[in-house]
């Protein structure tokens, strides 16, 4: 029986010498979506680089599906490793491949399947991101948010059972931001069992999105649970972060707008 939790426990972490992260001590619980919030530098994509097994602890682990991540052999590491996609913050697209190529990267990485059927699972995918028509493009030919989205397909295509996201709607208008926002729920929709982790430091996008909080400061966890606990505790800090930027799009208004947000996505995501 899988478990996708992902546990940090009391996981230390940085570079040479230098610990950014110390004692994380918290479970993403699986088949939810969380949030990963703090200031810029307190350490966000430093753990999302631990929960992808790019840098290894200086103490302390990472538990996914129940097992230590770091004490794995390499090759049940790549089993976990293939069992997540990743969006990272531009996208990570490859200027000389055209999207459809670039979306069918983690299948062809992994799998020898024949051309035709790697572009038909990149066209569905593309698909679902409402890039059906730019397949043959190239990333240079394409907008910031269009990269962002491509990038999700990619992210998606193999079906993972944690999808990863750094900073989705950074760098993006606040109505594209809110369409990503949109996505996200709508992907997670559509694999109801997929672990979602996105890091921001994007107060409106963690209001829509979020079923799980977890703030960061300066490399310490001083928060790991329900949102709405999150929005309603005394910590003087965690209040000046969350008053920083409210006046933008509130939970409130998201579920008021929900119908017209997603009338909007169906448009958007149709032209
Ligand atoms: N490759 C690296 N080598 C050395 N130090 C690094 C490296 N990457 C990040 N750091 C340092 O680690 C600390 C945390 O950085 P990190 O990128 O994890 O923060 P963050 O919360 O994701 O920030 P932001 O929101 O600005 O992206 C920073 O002080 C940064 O300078």
């Amino acid at each position: 029986m899988h478990n996708w939790d992902i546990e940090f426990v009391h996981l230390d972490a940085g570079y040479g010498e230098r610990a950014v992260l110390r004692d994380i001590c918290a479970v993403l619980p699986a088949g939810r979506i969380s949030v990963i919030l703090g200031e810029s530098g307190c350490g966000k994509s430093t753990l999302l680089k631990h929960i992808i097994g790019l840098s290894q602890p200086m103490a302390g682990t990472v538990r996914i599906d129940g097992q230590d991540f770091f004490a794995l052999k390499a090759a049940a590491f790549r089993r976990v490793r293939r069992q997540m996609g990743v969006l990272f913050q531009d996208g990570a697209l490859l200027g000389a491949l055209s999207l459809a190529e670039n979306v069918a990267l983690p299948l062809s990485e992994h799998f020898a399947l024949p051309k035709p059927l790697l572009r038909e699972a990149a066209l569905r995918v593309l698909g679902m991101v409402g890039l059906q028509d730019f397949a043959d493009y190239y990333p240079n030919q394409l907008s910031g948010g269009m990269r962002k989205r491509a990038g999700l397909a990619r992210a998606i295509i193999a079906e993972p059972r944690i999808l990863l996201c750094d900073e989705p709607t950074s760098g993006l208008d606040p109505v594209t931001a809110a369409r990503m926002d949109e996505l996200l729920l709508s992907m997670h929709e559509q694999f109801a069992d997929m672990t979602l982790v996105v890091v921001s430091h994007d107060l409106a996008s963690f209001r829509a999105i979020a079923e799980h909080a977890l703030v960061l400061r300066d490399g310490s966890a001083i928060f790991s649970g329900r949102p709405d606990e999150l929005e309603r505790g005394e910590d003087p800090y965690v209040r000046q972060f969350l008053q920083r930027q409210s006046g933008d799009r509130s939970k409130a208004q998201r579920a008021a707008l929900n119908p017209i947000a997603r009338a909007a996505l169906d448009a958007w995501l149709a032209s």
